[in-house]
């Protein structure tokens, strides 16, 4: 039975490329709000008997995560055999301790309330810092993909030697990943977080990558201030052409004309959300993934039934 792709958004990049990859049927979701703000949610499409996939941008959560549930649960109701998710951007990642008395600890919350909803998750990259791997808040199978290959092939493709730069400590994961595999030198500063929008950064010395071009590596893209605290590191000690990569471009609050006007050269991230710069195709790397989640989830029904 071919797999059905449910949309979450109707703007997602990743929707059609996906179903071709996944040779997966194309689910459509009408979804409006009421007049007093509730969702209104319909799938059109039969799924009844069908393995269903959800696909989900989650960088507005609390704009999504409702309509996601119901999603769900609807899609359960009407005879789905699984209901999987594709989240490439894993939000509610970031809290992931309590930093201060009384504080909702919702990387953990929010892994227990998906894991009630669906069989499976998948994502790319997620913000895994004091949480080490996806398994130790989720009860169902989760899959965290590494977009590391398609950055490396992106910096393997230009003719100039290049120093790759990850602004804190947390970033030395994807840009070792990345120096591994494209065979470039790596930095990483340290970051110091003042507020949500201030960061400090320090990088250490780099005269010894003079005539090198830089690129700035990160999971995601916000505000892009930490981008832009190393952005201005890197002029000061000299470096004229700075590329920023990242695996999930937000760009909040303009942060991408920002980061234009403060001088980066070319601004490029995974299409794991809509926007101009977000131009990675990750299907290549979501289809196999998504299959063998499919498989596993089919053997283990036959095996129970
Ligand atoms: O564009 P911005 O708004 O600056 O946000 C992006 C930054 O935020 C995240 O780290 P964060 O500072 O949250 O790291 P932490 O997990 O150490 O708190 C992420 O890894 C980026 O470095």
């Amino acid at each position: 039975m071919k797999p059905i792709l449910i949309p979450l958004q109707s703007d997602l990049p990743l929707f059609q490329h996906l179903c071709t990859a996944l040779d997966a049927e194309a689910g459509e979701l009408e979804r409006r709000r009421f007049p007093d703000g509730e969702s209104y949610l319909r799938v059109h499409s039969a799924v009844a008997a069908k393995p269903c996939i959800v696909l989900a941008n989650l960088s507005d959560p609390d704009a999504n995560i409702p309509a996601l549930l119901f999603l769900a649960d609807t899609l359960r109701e009407l005879g789905a055999t699984s209901v999987g998710v594709v989240a490439p951007y894993l939000c509610y990642m970031r809290q992931d301790r309590r930093f201060h008395t009384g504080e909702a600890v919702t990387a953990p919350s929010f892994a227990r309330l998906l894991s009630r909803y669906f069989d499976w998750l998948v994502c790319v990259d997620p913000h895994l810092h004091r949480i080490h791997r996806l398994q130790e808040v989720y009860s169902i199978p989760a899959v965290a993909l590494s977009a590391a290959p398609l950055l490396a092939s992106w910096i393997a493709a230009r003719d100039e030697p290049c120093l790759l730069v990850g602004p804190d400590a947390e970033s030395r994961q994807w840009v070792s990943a990345l120096a591994r595999q494209s065979g470039q030198p790596m930095i990483v500063g340290e970051k110091q977080r003042l507020g949500d929008r201030e960061v400090r950064i320090s990088l250490p010395a780099l005269s010894q990558y003079c005539g090198h071009s830089a690129v700035l590596v990160d999971d995601v893209i916000s505000s892009g201030h930490t981008a832009l605290e190393a952005l201005h590191r890197l002029r000061e000690a000299g470096f004229a052409r700075i590329d920023c990569l990242a695996v999930h471009g937000l760009f909040a609050e303009g942060a991408a004309e920002k980061l234009r006007r403060a001088g980066v050269r070319h601004l490029l991230a995974s299409n794991s959300l809509a926007g101009a710069d977000n131009r990675l195709d990750l299907s290549p790397l979501l289809a196999p993934a998504i299959h063998e989640l499919l498989n596993r989830s089919r053997s283990g029904r036959e095996n129970s039934q």
